[in-house]
Order: structure tokens, then C-alpha cells, then sequence
């Protein structure tokens, strides 16, 4: 695989040469998988995004596009010529397909970026373990289920990992790497490499309750939001607060609507049912009432802000 040494220095792909992933299936077109088939793309790899239907497929490259030009604006400043080239090829290593079963029967690595739900995630995994070749490696994109429980679920334990990426995949440089007692070190050494191949940083982690990042942040989302649910100060003056007096790139309640609010509910509501005494973790009342009116933040256009597209 060859990757030009601009892309290595500037940290979107590295030490290729240990890293035998060549075809990466990538299930769940939405915000999570799309950049997930993105970065694997533009550092050299091919990728099927696979999700349940073509409109959806359709939109997801639409937003692949518009984020590889703002990559390739960074790349290839004033040289035109490179940046098209990087995007056309980007864009032709990634086909989509709504045929899950038929994908996996050719690819070295599937990573799931499906909605935060157990059972949809064992349908999925139940689904494509018996169909997949015997060396493919499965992992899951999960924000905060457990790995070892999405696993349970096939013949091949010992070739499954946690890869969990963060929001934006093309900009956020982290990868977690969640081993459970049953990766093999042959499946976790190749799961490393290819995060390093794809530009990002791997850190290893254990297969606990919303890993690192998570465990610290999500308690902080739900803070804030039970702070301005007191009406202690507003959601624009805890956003500024913690963004000019902690440094943080954006507020706790934008982030938590960048996130998705779906998304940071079912975390919650999952860690509640298994900690109900942590006080942490008890679902915010404004939460429940944004997700049951579909305002689910940046990608619905509203959350506890407003956005136009
Ligand atoms: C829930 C989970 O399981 C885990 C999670 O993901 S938790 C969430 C983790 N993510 C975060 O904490 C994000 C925090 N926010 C940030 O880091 C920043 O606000 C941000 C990177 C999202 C945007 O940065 P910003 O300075 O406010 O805006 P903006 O100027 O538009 O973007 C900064 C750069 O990123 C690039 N960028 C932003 N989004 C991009 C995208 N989707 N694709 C490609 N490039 C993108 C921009 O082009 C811009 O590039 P230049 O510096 O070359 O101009
Ligand atoms: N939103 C975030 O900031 C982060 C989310 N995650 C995790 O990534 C996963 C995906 O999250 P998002 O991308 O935010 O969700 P999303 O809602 O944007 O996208 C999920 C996609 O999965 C598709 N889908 C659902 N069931 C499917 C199936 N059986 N087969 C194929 N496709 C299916 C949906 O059509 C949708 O397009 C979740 O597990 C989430 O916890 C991880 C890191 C950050």
C-alpha cells in the first residue's frame, strides 16, 4: 500500500508496513461510520459502507465529499491539482452497498457503527459471523456497551476488538483500543497497526463502562446539563464558561448536541440500569424530551441549540 510522504507527516497514515488490513467494511453510514470509511479511504484503504437503505448511503457520501475537500484544503493548500487527485481517489476506493451478508464475504476487518442498542448490534454480529471468512476481524464502534457482551454473540471472540473513534473522525486523532480477555494478540497487534495506518493515535483500554473518554466525559455533558436545568446559569453561559475559562474547543452543551442526543441518552439510560445509585448517571429530564421530540441536536438541526444546514 503506498501512501505519499505528505500524508505520513502530517499524520493521516503511518507505519503501513505492518499492516495487513487491505478491505474494510464499514457498517452504519451516519455521522460515526461515515467518517470511520472516510479515514480508512483516504489512507490508502478499500472500503464498503454499508447501511440499510440507498438514501441513506446517498447522503453519507454526500458528507464524505464535503469533508475530504476540507481535508484536502489543509493537505494540499495552493496546489489544486494535488487536492483533486486526493479526492477523486479517495472517493474511489469507497462503494456502498445494503447487502451486509454479501460484503462480508470478502474483507479483512468489519467495524460497526450501527445505532447504541444491544440487540441490534448481536442481530448484526449473529448475522454475519457464520458468513465471514475465518481470519476477518470484527469490532465495534460502540460509545458505551460492552464489547465483551456485543462479542458474546460469535464463534470468534478472540478475533473481536472495541475501536472507538471519535466525533469528527477526520479531525479527532484518537482511536481506544478495547481489548477483552479474549483478543488474541495477533488480532489486537493488527487492530493497532491499522490505526496507526489510518493516521490516528491507538490507546489501549479495558473493556469498562464508557472506556477512558467517556467515563470522563459524558459525566460532564450530563452535569451541565443538570446545572442549566436548575436554571443556574444558561446553556450559552455554561458553553462560554467552559470554553474560555477551561479551555475546551466547544461548550458541554453544544458538544453534547454535536454528539447527538440519542446517542448521549442511550448511554446514560444504560449505565443507569446497570449503576442506579450513581447519581452520575440518572437521565436528564430536558434529554428525554429532546430525543422524544426528535431534536436530537446538530444532525437534526436542533438540540438545545438551533442550527441551519
Ligand atoms: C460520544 C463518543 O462516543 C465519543 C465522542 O466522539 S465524544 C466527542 C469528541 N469530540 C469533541 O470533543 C469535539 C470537540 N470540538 C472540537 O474539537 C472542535 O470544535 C471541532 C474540531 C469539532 C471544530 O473546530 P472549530 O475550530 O470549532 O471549527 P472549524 O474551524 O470548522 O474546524 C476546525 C478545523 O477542523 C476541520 N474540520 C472540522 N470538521 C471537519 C470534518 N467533519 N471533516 C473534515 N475536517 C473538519 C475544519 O476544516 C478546520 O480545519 P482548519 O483548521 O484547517 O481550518
Ligand atoms: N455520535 C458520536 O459522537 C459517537 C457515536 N459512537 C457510536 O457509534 C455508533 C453510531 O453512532 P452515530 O454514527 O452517531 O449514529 P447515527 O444515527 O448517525 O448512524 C447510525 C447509522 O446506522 C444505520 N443502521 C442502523 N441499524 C443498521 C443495521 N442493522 N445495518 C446497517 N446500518 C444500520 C442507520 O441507518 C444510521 O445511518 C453508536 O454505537 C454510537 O454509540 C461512537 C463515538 C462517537
Amino acid at each position: 500500500m503506498a501512501f505519499s510522504s505528505k500524508l505520513i507527516s502530517r499524520g493521516f497514515a503511518t507505519s503501513t508496513y505492518l499492516n495487513s488490513i487491505k478491505h474494510v467494511t464499514v457498517v452504519g453510514g451516519g455521522l460515526m461510520g461515515s467518517g470511520i470509511a472516510q479515514v480508512a479511504a483516504q489512507s490508502g484503504h478499500n472500503v464498503t459502507l454499508v447501511d440499510l437503505n440507498e438514501q441513506v448511503l446517498q447522503k453519507s457520501k454526500g458528507s464524505i465529499e464535503k469533508s475530504l475537500q476540507r481535508v484536502a484544503k489543509k493537505l494540499y493548500k495552493d496546489q489544486e491539482a494535488e487536492a483533486k487527485k486526493f479526492i477523486t481517489e479517495s472517493v474511489s476506493r469507497i462503494s456502498v452497498s445494503s447487502d451486509l451478508k454479501d460484503v462480508v464475504k470478502k474483507t479483512d476487518l468489519v467495524v460497526e457503527a450501527i445505532v447504541e442498542k444491544m440487540e441490534v448490534k448481536h442481530k448484526l454480529f449473529s448475522e454475519i459471523d457464520p458468513v465471514a471468512p475465518e481470519s476477518t476481524i470484527f469490532a465495534s464502534n460502540t460509545s458505551s456497551l460492552s464489547i465483551t457482551e456485543i462479542a458474546s454473540v460469535t464463534k470468534r471472540k478472540d478475533r473481536f476488538a472495541g475501536l472507538h473513534f471519535f466525533n469528527p473522525v477526520p479531525v479527532m486523532k484518537l482511536v481506544e483500543v478495547i481489548r477483552i480477555p479474549d483478543t488474541s494478540d495477533a488480532t489486537y497487534n493488527q487492530v493497532m497497526e491499522w490505526s496507526k495506518a489510518i493516521g490516528k493515535t491507538p490507546i489501549t483500554c479495558k473493556d469498562t463502562p464508557g472506556f477512558v473518554v467517556n467515563r470522563l466525559l459524558v459525566p460532564l455533558l450530563c452535569e451541565a446539563v443538570r446545572m442549566m436545568e436548575r436554571g443556574d446559569a444558561t446553556a450559552k453561559d455554561i458553553d462560554i464558561a467552559m470554553k474560555l475559562g477551561a479551555g475546551y474547543p466547544m461548550g458541554p452543551l453544544e458538544l453534547a448536541d454535536y454528539v447527538g442526543h440519542d446517542t448521549t441518552l442511550s448511554i446514560v439510560e444504560g449505565w443507569h440500569k446497570k449503576f442506579p445509585d450513581n447519581p452520575l448517571f440518572e437521565p436528564m429530564k430536558s434529554m428525554k424530551e429532546l430525543v422524544q421530540q426528535g431534536k436530537l441536536g446538530v444532525k437534526s438541526g436542533e438540540g438545545y441549540y438551533k442550527y441551519t444546514k
